[in-house]
């Protein structure tokens, strides 16, 4: 009988002693996502070198495809080929998002410099994932949508080939993809773009500020004049060979297990400056009590003799710019000396599940107890039995199960296959690190 992918639970490995391991990881989803949607609008033919190959990136690289843009498998790295991306006239088409924000938060926008009718649809929970900004902001530049008045997938953007652009408000609260989302495409307006955000929060700031940065890096002219305002002038995006660095974000749940299991853990290929928001994982490990160090490209975290020895520090992180980081970082909780609350976090709960809600959920079912409310989660500290934990197709809650799994016997991840969503290799590079 055909079993269902995630039908088999995946037993997280305990760690048996300190560790002492170099993790190699693949290329960054953020990083990737943007370079194809870049590379496919730009003056000529470009080159991703060590891109990310996952579900995410593939419904990326699917999607431009379809739209009529080359992407092209050549030569091989240790994650898989580079990629050439070879601009072309872009068409009618039928867009699977998948779960992936950066999927359906971007396209819509370029479909919008596309002539004809492209449609957006994505995994059932996709659906449920904030989406009416997008369609708002179109509708405002004068580009058709239609989504049946729900503000959600499905829908379909009808592009004329053309989008005036100008000046523009939106509510970026819930995502800071869709000011990210706007920006990539608004050198190709006619007018460029000013974008407000109006909102009271605004999420996920570093990603802005990737967004801008491998924008200039491809002589683009756009800046940030004042806090949650952006102006990208209109003009070519420069055709580039681009270098992937490593995900950073999915750097988190390996340098945290050396907090964990005690010993040691280093990410090889650190970028010595970096857009990332990963490069707060020093200072967050550190906040908690690891001591961390950088030599050249490598960023170790010493977890001395680990938690069963020495709790971590409790208290409050606000991480309403690092979201993306919480679900590791909220895991260490159990692990600490006091509760430890995240707070700035609501727009979590829009990510591939509401994930406050679960690992309040996940955390109970191991005996463990944690409270969330509007804007935060707070993790009480104690001990846990091993039982189910439950993924809800996300990769970010399933590496926090592993993370648990190190120190709790018998965690049961339902669907480590979720980790596919940005790093397929996961299960097989938690175990080599296991094994140092
Ligand atoms: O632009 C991007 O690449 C991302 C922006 C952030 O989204 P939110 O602002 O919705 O948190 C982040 O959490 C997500 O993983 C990736
Ligand atoms: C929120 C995330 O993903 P997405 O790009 O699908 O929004 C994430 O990777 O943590």
């Amino acid at each position: 009988m055909t079993q269902a992918p995630h039908s088999r639970a995946w037993a997280a490995p305990v760690a048996t002693g300190p560790l002492d391991a170099t993790v190699h990881l693949p290329g960054s989803k953020s990083l990737t996502n943007r370079e194809l949607v870049l590379a496919a609008l730009a003056d000529g033919p470009g080159l991703l070198r060590a891109p990310l190959h996952s579900r995410d990136s593939a419904l990326m690289v699917d999607a431009l495809r379809a739209l009529g843009v080359g992407v092209e498998e050549v030569g091989s790295g240790p994650f898989g080929p580079d990629l050439r991306v070879t601009p072309g006239p872009l068409g009618a088409a039928s867009v699977d998002c998948g779960l992936a924000g950066t999927v359906m938060r971007f396209l819509p926008v370029v479909a919008a410099l596309a002539t004809g009718a492209v449609d957006f649809d994505g995994d059932p929970h996709a659906r449920k994932r904030p989406n009416a900004t997008t369609i708002e902001a179109l509708r405002a530049l004068g580009v058709r949508v239609e989504d049946g008045g729900t503000g959600t997938m499905p829908f379909t953007v009808h592009g004329t080939g053309a989008v005036r652009g100008g000046e523009l408000a939106i509510d970026a609260s819930a995502s800071s993809q869709f000011v990210s989302a706007l920006l990539l495409a608004a050198p190709r307006f006619a007018q460029g773009l000013t974008l407000r955000h109006t909102g009271e929060r605004l999420p996920s700031l570093p990603h802005i500020d990737m967004t801008i940065a491998t924008l200039r890096a491809r002589g683009v002219d756009a800046s940030s004049p004042e806090q949650g305002v952006w102006r990208v002038e209109p003009g070519p995006i420069a055709a580039l060979e681009v270098a992937i660095e490593p995900d950073l974000s999915n750097a988190a749940p390996f340098l945290a297990a050396a907090l964990v299991a005690g010993g040691r853990v280093t990410v090889a290929g650190w970028p010595a400056s970096t857009t990332q928001v990963g490069a707060e994982l020093p200072a967050l490990l550190t906040r908690l009590g690891a001591s961390v160090s950088i030599d050249g490209d490598r960023c170790t975290v010493d977890g001395g003799a680990g938690v069963a020895v020495a709790p971590l520090a409790g208290g409050t992180i606000d991480m309403a710019h690092a979201g993306e980081l919480s679900p590791t970082i909220a895991a260490l909780g159990v692990f600490a000396d006091a509760p430890l609350t995240i707070d700035g976090i609501g727009h979590i709960r829009g990510h591939e599940t509401d994930r406050i809600d679960a690992l309040v959920d996940d955390l109970a079912l191991l005996g463990g107890s944690a409270t969330g409310d509007a804007e935060s989660i707070t993790v009480q500290p104690g001990a846990l039995h091993g039982g189910p934990w439950a993924a809800y197709a996300d990769h970010r809650i399933a590496t926090a199960g592993a993370l648990l799994g190190l120190a709790v016997p018998g965690v049961e991840v339902d669907d480590i296959a979720a980790t596919a969503k940005t790093i397929p290799e996961f299960p097989e590079l938690w175990q080599r690190m296991l094994a140092g």
